[in-house]
C-alpha cells in the first residue's frame, strides 16, 4: 500500500504533458476562453501605440507652466482642439496650448496634460493655476509594452485578462493544447442509469456523472462510455476499446478484493503495467493507476485510473490525484498540483489513525479566517448524499486520530 505523497509523486511522473509542437489546435479569441496557450505570443504594437493623455485638460509644454499659481496664473493660446481618435495637426510652441481629452494623442511639442480643474479657461486662452509634475497625466508611448518583446508564455490559461491582451494586440486566432481526451466506464452488475426504474439491489450508475463533471471542470472532454457489467470479456473489450480513444481512461468499481473485481486483471492481460494497487488513504485504498504502451506511434501512452466505487471515493481520489494528472497532462506550464490551504477546524474531527484520511466539507472564510466545516451526516466514503455542497477536503494524516475544534488543519481546495 503506497502512502498518499508516493502515489502522487508515481503518478505525476507518469504524466507527459501535451507536446506544443503537436497536440494543439487553432481557436478564436472567445473560443480561447479558459484553454491552455501552446504558442508564446508577442506584438508589433506598443503599449500605449502614442503617448497619450489621461485626462481632460490642457496639452502643454512643461517649461511654460513650471512656475504658475492662482495668483501668478500663466495664460496660454489654445491653438486645438484634439479629441480621442484624431490625429492632432499643431506643433505646441512655448505660449500655446491644445484642449485634449483623455485618451487624444499628445500633439508635438507638448509634454505635459494639465487637467482641465486646475485651470481657467476664457476664449482662446487657458490660465493655468498649479504647476504641474513634469510629464504628468501623459501615458508614454511603450510605458507598458514594447513591441516584440514576450507577452504571453506558453502553458498559461487564457481568462479574460488574458483574452483583453490578446485582443488588445490583435491576435485573434490563437494556438492552444488540444482538450484532453478522458474515458469515462463505471463497472457494476447493479448499476442502472438514471432514467432506469431501479429493481431490488440496483444502484443508479452516479459516478459516471460525478467523474464526467469533475473532467469538464478540468478543462478536458469526458468521453462517457456507461455501465460494464461484472463480467471479464466485457470489461476487456470495453477497456481496450477505450484505450484507443482516450488519453485517460477512468473507472469506478471493482478494484477492491471482492470476487467481482477484475479490473486489476484485465489491466494486466492487455499489456498494462500497474504502478499503484492501493493507497493508504480512506476513502480511495483500492485506487489502482496503470499506463500502457502507445496504441499507435502517433498517440501518448493512455494513463489508466481505477477509482473505487464508493461515491466518496471517487471525488477524494479524483481531487487528490486525477484532477493534478489531468492539468499536468493538459499542457499547464504550473499550478496543476494539488491546492492546500490552512484552516481552522470549525469542530473537532476524528480518525482511526491508520490511513491519511480525507473528510469533505466546506470551507468558509470569515473576518479573513478560512475555517473548515465538515458535512453533516456520516463521513462514509458510500454516502454520496452529503458530497453534495462540499467545497473540500481537510486532510488528517496517518496517527493523526484527533483534530480539536479550532485546531490548524491542511485543507485541500479545488
Ligand atoms: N474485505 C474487504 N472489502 C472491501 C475492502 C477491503 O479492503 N477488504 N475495501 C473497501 C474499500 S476501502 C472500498 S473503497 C471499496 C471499493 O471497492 P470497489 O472499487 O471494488 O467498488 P465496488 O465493490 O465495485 O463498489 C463499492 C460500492 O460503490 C458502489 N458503486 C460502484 N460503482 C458505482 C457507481 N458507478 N455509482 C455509484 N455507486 C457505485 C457499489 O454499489 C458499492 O456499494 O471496497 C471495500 N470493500
Ligand atoms: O477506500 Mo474506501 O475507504 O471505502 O473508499
Ligand atoms: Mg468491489
Amino acid at each position: 500500500m503506497l502512502s498518499v505523497s508516493d502515489a502522487e509523486a508515481t503518478i505525476l511522473q507518469l504524466v507527459q504533458p501535451l507536446d506544443s509542437r503537436r497536440h494543439t489546435e487553432v481557436t478564436d479569441l472567445l473560443a480561447a476562453n479558459g484553454r491552455i496557450l501552446a504558442s508564446p505570443v508577442t506584438s508589433h504594437l506598443d503599449f500605449p501605440h502614442w503617448d497619450n493623455s489621461a485626462m481632460d485638460g490642457y496639452a502643454v509644454r512643461y517649461e511654460d507652466v513650471r512656475d504658475c499659481s492662482e495668483e501668478k496664473p500663466v495664460v496660454l493660446e489654445i491653438i486645438e482642439e484634439i479629441p480621442a481618435g484624431v490625429q492632432p495637426k499643431s506643433i505646441i510652441q512655448s505660449g500655446k496650448a491644445a484642449r485634449i481629452l483623455t485618451g487624444a494623442v499628445m500633439p508635438d511639442g507638448a509634454d505635459t496634460v494639465v487637467m482641465q480643474e486646475r485651470t481657467r479657461r476664457e476664449e482662446n486662452q487657458v490660465f493655468i493655476l498649479t504647476t504641474p509634475k513634469p510629464k504628468e497625466f501623459v501615458r508614454q508611448q511603450a510605458s507598458y509594452y514594447k513591441a516584440g518583446s514576450q507577452l504571453l508564455p506558453v502553458g498559461i490559461v487564457l481568462n479574460a485578462q488574458e483574452l483583453a491582451v490578446l485582443a488588445a494586440v490583435q491576435c485573434t486566432k490563437l494556438n492552444v493544447f488540444r482538450r484532453i481526451r478522458v474515458a469515462i466506464l463505471s463497472t457494476g452488475d447493479e448499476l442502472v442509469t438514471p432514467e432506469t426504474p431501479l429493481q431490488a439491489g440496483q444502484i443508479v450508475d452516479s459516478n459516471q456523472y460525478t467523474i464526467a463533471a469533475l473532467v469538464q471542470q478540468t478543462g478536458a472532454q469526458p468521453i462517457m462510455l456507461g455501465i460494464v457489467r461484472d463480467d471479464p470479456a466485457a470489461l476487456e473489450e470495453a477497456i481496450a476499446r477505450a484505450l484507443t480513444q482516450a488519453d485517460i481512461i477512468i473507472s469506478s468499481g471493482g478494484v477492491s478484493v471482492g470476487d467481482h473485481d477484475y479490473v486489476e486483471q484485465i489491466l494486466e492481460s492487455l499489456g498494462g503495467k500497474i504502478h499503484v494497487r492501493s493507497v493508504a488513504m480512506k476513502p480511495g485504498k483500492p485506487l489502482t493507476v496503470a499506463t500502457f504502451p502507445p496504441s499507435s506511434p502517433l498517440s501518448s501512452s493512455p494513463l489508466y485510473f481505477g477509482l473505487p466505487g464508493n461515491p466518496a471515493a471517487v471525488l477524494v481520489t479524483f481531487w487528490r490525484f486525477v484532477q493534478p494528472a489531468i492539468k499536468k497532462l493538459s499542457g499547464l506550464a504550473e499550478g496543476w498540483e494539488p491546492k492546500f490551504i490552512k484552516a481552522r477546524a470549525s469542530q473537532e474531527l476524528r480518525s482511526d489513525g491508520k490511513r491519511e484520511t480525507y473528510v469533505w466539507g466546506q470551507m468558509r472564510l470569515r473576518d479573513g479566517i478560512y475555517s473548515f466545516y465538515p458535512a453533516s451526516g456520516v463521513q462514509n466514503s458510500g454516502n454520496l448524499i452529503n458530497l453534495a455542497q462540499t467545497n473540500s477536503l481537510a486532510v488528517l494524516l496517518v496517527g493523526q486520530t484527533l483534530v480539536a475544534a479550532g485546531e490548524e488543519i491542511q485543507v485541500l481546495i479545488q
